[in-house]
């Protein structure tokens, strides 16, 4: 498809403007004054040298609208807040020379005097463009995106960014084999042949021989099920009383934390064990389905349970036997799995209960739920419990669930142990559990654990072993040495070792890493020559799905509508019908590509599709816009960039890495772009340091005094040309282009503009929720609210856009009451918990704590408004108020630019 812009890689070494020189003295800023002077010197003639007709065949015009003489773009952005331009520049790391000059070039050239690069020789915006799509909807302003506009430093993008070798793919070497470890043949051949799973991981070489160490023993005795009454235990001999429940959990193994890198395999390290242990039950007479739910596996999301069940399926669908073996004990189909989510009706979920599901996948609500309320439930006599990605348990507020399914677990064991005994006591029993002394294994997972982690460690786990990944020479040494499980002390907890700092987050080696220091107004036109160099790289192979981290679900929204909804050409901007069911956009600015969106306010099953369209194999890049709801566990396949156009506003480092891990995957490589404005270059840094490296490269590295992770800049300027393509400084005209044509879509209907304000005021809600640990570098007063309006296409800022009128609440609350409702029916949970909660929606509970800061912040700011005696709205243009022009946030809005202003100034 022809998308009207070429793609050109190729960077004129030639025209390649001067790093801005470095230092704070008067005497550094006029040097860098001079420089800007020369560039501009330089790219006229560069322009005059290039003439049209010598571009290269393969490259493809700019959409050409009649070119109109050029109407002055108006002076920066006048109505800018006070500071809010210093700020900009401000709260950079001044040990990072390169980021402070850039950001010291923002403040000299924007304020620079002498004409502009657009001024002087870009080809002039087409004012006939924006007319015919803006007639009667108040001034034309031109887009001034490289006027009067930041510099930006030429940083020069290198090449591979990876720091070792893949850090958590499968072990390579004769003695790292599944069957090696302990895994029963039948799945060592399920694995090899169905799953194309030859060794095991690291995560998995480490815990399998230990979590496969206390097979079932089938033929054991039945004994009396214990409790603290018995006065003997004949069968057993074992010690009674107090000691017993210790015996009874030394029994069987221990609770087990296990730790390792996103994409590690962690899914397969505690399943594996589960079906290897319960497999062999099948063969007992007495084994129906009656038993009861003996494995329960409880994850965070609706989408990561609904994961799990799919590869737990995959596992139980494995032959019962193997090809040509001649036996006479077969295993019987007895094992299935159930996910129990809150997607189907709780009537449904009740029968399936009733009928007995061995193995189940459950959100943590919907589990509870059913622990109290579903009495069918049999549940007794389960012998694993796994907790996965435990940090997103606790980050979405489940600790009380998850202590309340211990309880109710604990309860429904005693009522099982009673009802045994009773069964004994009359003399009735026929089915005897020979397992009760095995008491229940819980696994905790995660891939990075911090203090909420360790809480609920602490609050779930007894006498836990820890596992973390092995790397590569380590397990060598280990078969060598041993083949049996490693040594395990007898008490206490312990530890595997670990060359891996275990304080911090280590994302896979092989990972790219690459951030670029965006000024705020070039956002939008740099996330999409990122995006267009990332599609035209795509291969089948490498991966062809990118996936976009915005802040919150209306930046989501509104992005995906935009991208969908631009015109190149001077075709009418309608509105696009896009209803909350839509799964799949095309961009004309993105070539054969298709867009999805992913959020928590999405009802489930576009949520399904939108993923499933997402992952399905197919020669076209796919996009996916999403907030942090996609950052944990999910296993998409051929991910092949994650870009964070938005950093994350709640979780910090950790987040950072959960993100960046849906890609580089089980050995794949992986690229992870972030977007970071010139006052947040502190954050490289910082995010820096809070990651350790993995395993062997953490012992290559050991002396190694910089810090151990270094994410790679990468110029903005190159991401331009590469994206936009042309000679020269031709990409600024296509860049303007692109960017005036997001415009005019924005200026096409009342609902756009609507949807804009709304991003925007939802992008500083969030962007002043960052913690405070964080706030050095993404504080909203460092924000250009000008820019920031432009990186939105919006012509004007929101808040300026005020006619002073005002707002009654009322009006604005249905539409607020009804989004709230919507979003709790759609709430990823759909659990109790989090229904309960006012705000409703996963998303939402998601948020708790951001929302809590953000409520706060912006509850302050409510106070001056209602003091001033009103409570307003963003308005829309031309003192026209919209409907939907609401801040999207629900109660809280500001009523203009200048409570905006106070609020981030901090003023009364
Ligand atoms: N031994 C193996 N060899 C090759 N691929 C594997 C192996 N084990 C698991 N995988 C694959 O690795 C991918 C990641 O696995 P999984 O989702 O379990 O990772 P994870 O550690 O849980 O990651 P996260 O922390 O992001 O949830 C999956 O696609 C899985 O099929």
């Amino acid at each position: 498809m022809d998308d009207g812009i070429e793609l050109n890689f190729a960077v004129s070494d030639g025209l390649k403007r001067k790093a801005v020189s470095k230092g704070g003295r008067w005497t550094d800023r006029a040097a860098a004054r001079k420089t800007a002077r020369q560039n501009v010197k330089a790219a006229q003639k560069a322009r005059r040298d290039v003439a049209p007709s010598k571009m290269p065949s393969h490259q493809v015009q700019v959409p050409s609208a009649p070119r109109q003489p050029a109407i002055r773009p108006p002076p920066v952005t006048p109505s800018e807040p006070r500071g809010a331009r210093l700020a900009e520049q401000g709260g950079g790391d001044t040990s990072r020379p390169s980021d402070s000059a850039l950001a010291r070039a923002v403040l000299e050239h924007a304020s620079a005097p002498g004409p502009s690069r657009s001024q002087v020789s870009k080809p002039a915006p087409q004012p006939s463009a924006v007319s015919s799509s803006t007639k009667g909807k108040g001034p034309q302003i031109i887009s001034s995106l490289f006027s009067s506009n930041p510099s930006y430093q030429a940083v020069k993008t290198t090449g591979s960014t990876v720091i070792g070798a893949p850090s958590n793919a499968p072990l390579k070497g004769d003695a790292n084999t599944f069957a090696g470890l302990g895994l029963d043949p039948l799945l060592v051949h399920h694995l090899t042949n169905k799953m194309s799973l030859r060794a095991p991981t690291g995560i998995q070489r480490s815990a399998l021989p230990y979590l496969l160490s206390e097979p079932l023993d089938i033929n054991a005795r039945a004994v009396s099920p214990l409790d603290e009454n018995d006065e003997e235990r004949s069968s057993t001999g074992s010690p009674k009383g107090k000691e017993r429940a210790v015996e009874e959990h030394q029994a069987g193994l221990r609770d087990v934390l296990i730790q390792s890198q996103t994409g590690s395999g962690k899914t397969l390290t505690y399943l594996l064990p589960i079906v290897q242990t319960l497999l062999p039950l099948s063969r007992l007479s007495y084994i129906d389905r009656s038993i009861g739910t003996l494995a329960i596996i409880v994850a965070p999301t609706r989408e990561l349970a609904g994961q799990i069940e799919k590869v737990l399926e995959h596992l139980l669908s494995m032959a019962l036997s193997l090809p040509g073996a001649e036996t006479d004990e077969h295993y019987t189909r007895w094992l299935v799995s159930g996910l129990f989510t809150g997607g189907a009706t709780k009537t449904h979920e009740k029968a399936r209960l009733r009928k007995g599901v061995p193995i189940i996948v459950a959100t943590p609500g919907r589990l509870l739920d059913h622990l109290q309320s579903t009495s069918s439930f049999q549940c007794g006599k389960a012998l694993f419990l796994v907790l996965d990605e435990a940090d997103r348990l606790m980050d979405l507020g489940f600790e009380e669930t998850i202590t309340g399914i211990i309880k109710a677990l604990d309860g429904r064991r005693k009522l099982a142990v009673a009802a045994e005994k009773e069964m004994d006591e009359v003399g009735g029993g026929t089915m005897r559990w020979p397992f009760w002394n095995r008491g229940r294994t819980t696994m905790l997972c995660s891939a990075t654990v911090d203090a909420k982690v360790e809480r609920l460690a602490g609050m779930s786990l007894r006498d836990p072993v820890i596992f973390r990944s092995e790397a590569n020479d380590q397990v060598e040494r280990n078969v060598v040495k041993d083949k049996k499980p490693l040594g395990l002390p007898s008490q206490n907890s312990i530890e595997m070792p670990s060359h891996a700092d275990p304080d911090k987050f280590t994302p896979p080696s092989q990972l790219s890493q690459r951030y670029i220091v965006t000024p705020t107004k070039l956002r939008l036109v740099t996330l999409v020559a990122l995006l267009r160099s990332l599609v035209s790289a795509t291969s089948g192979n490498g991966g062809n799905k990118i996936i976009v981290f915005l802040s919150s679900t209306d930046t989501v929204d509104y992005h995906w509508k935009l991208l969908g909804g631009v015109k190149m050409d001077d075709a009418d901007q309608d509105e696009q019908e896009t209803s909350t069911n839509m799964i799949s956009l095309s961009s004309p600015i993105l070539p054969k590509t298709t867009i999805q969106r992913l959020h928590g306010s999405l009802p489930l099953a576009t949520r399904k599709a939108s993923l499933a369209k997402f992952t399905e194999a197919s020669e076209s890049p796919s996009i996916l816009l999403a907030t942090s709801v996609a950052s944990r566990g999910l296993d998409l396949p051929l991910v092949r960039a994650v870009v964070q156009y938005d950093l994350p506003t709640e979780g910090g480092a950790n987040e950072y890495v959960h993100r960046v891990g849906r890609t580089a995957r089980a050995g794949k490589g992986g690229e992870a772009w972030a977007f970071v404005g010139p006052a947040e270059i502190g954050w490289v840094k910082w995010v820096e340091e809070k990651m350790g490296l993995a395993g062997d490269v953490a012992d290559a590295n050991a002396k190694r005094t910089e810090s151990s992770v270094r994410l790679t800049e990468a110029g903005v300027e190159d991401i331009l040309r590469k994206g936009f393509g042309g000679s020269g400084y031709e990409y600024e005209a296509r860049a303007t282009d692109v960017q005036m044509a997001f415009e005019r879509w924005v200026l096409a209907s009342d609902s756009n503009a609507a949807l804009a304000r709304k991003a925007f005021g939802s992008f500083m809600r969030a962007y002043s929720t960052h913690p405070i640990e964080e706030k050095p570098f993404f504080h909203p007063k460092s924000l250009h609210l000008g820019h920031l309006a432009k990186s939105f296409a919006l012509r004007e800022t929101p808040s300026t856009l005020g006619t002073g009128q005002t707002s009654k609440v009322q009006p604005q609350q249905k539409p607020i009451q009804a989004k709230r409702k919507r979003d709790a029916e759609s709430s990823d949970e759909g659990e109790k918990a989090a229904e309960e909660r006012p705000r409703g929606g996963k998303e939402l509970t998601a948020r708790n704590k951001t929302e809590e800061r953000m409520y706060a912040a912006v509850r302050k700011a409510g106070r001056n408004v209602k003091s001033g005696g009103t409570l307003g709205e963003f308005s829309g243009t031309g003192g026209k108020k919209s409907n939907n022009a609401g801040t999207g946030g629900g109660e809280f809005q500001v009523m203009d630019g200048n409570e905006i202003e106070r609020m981030l100034s901090g003023r009364k």
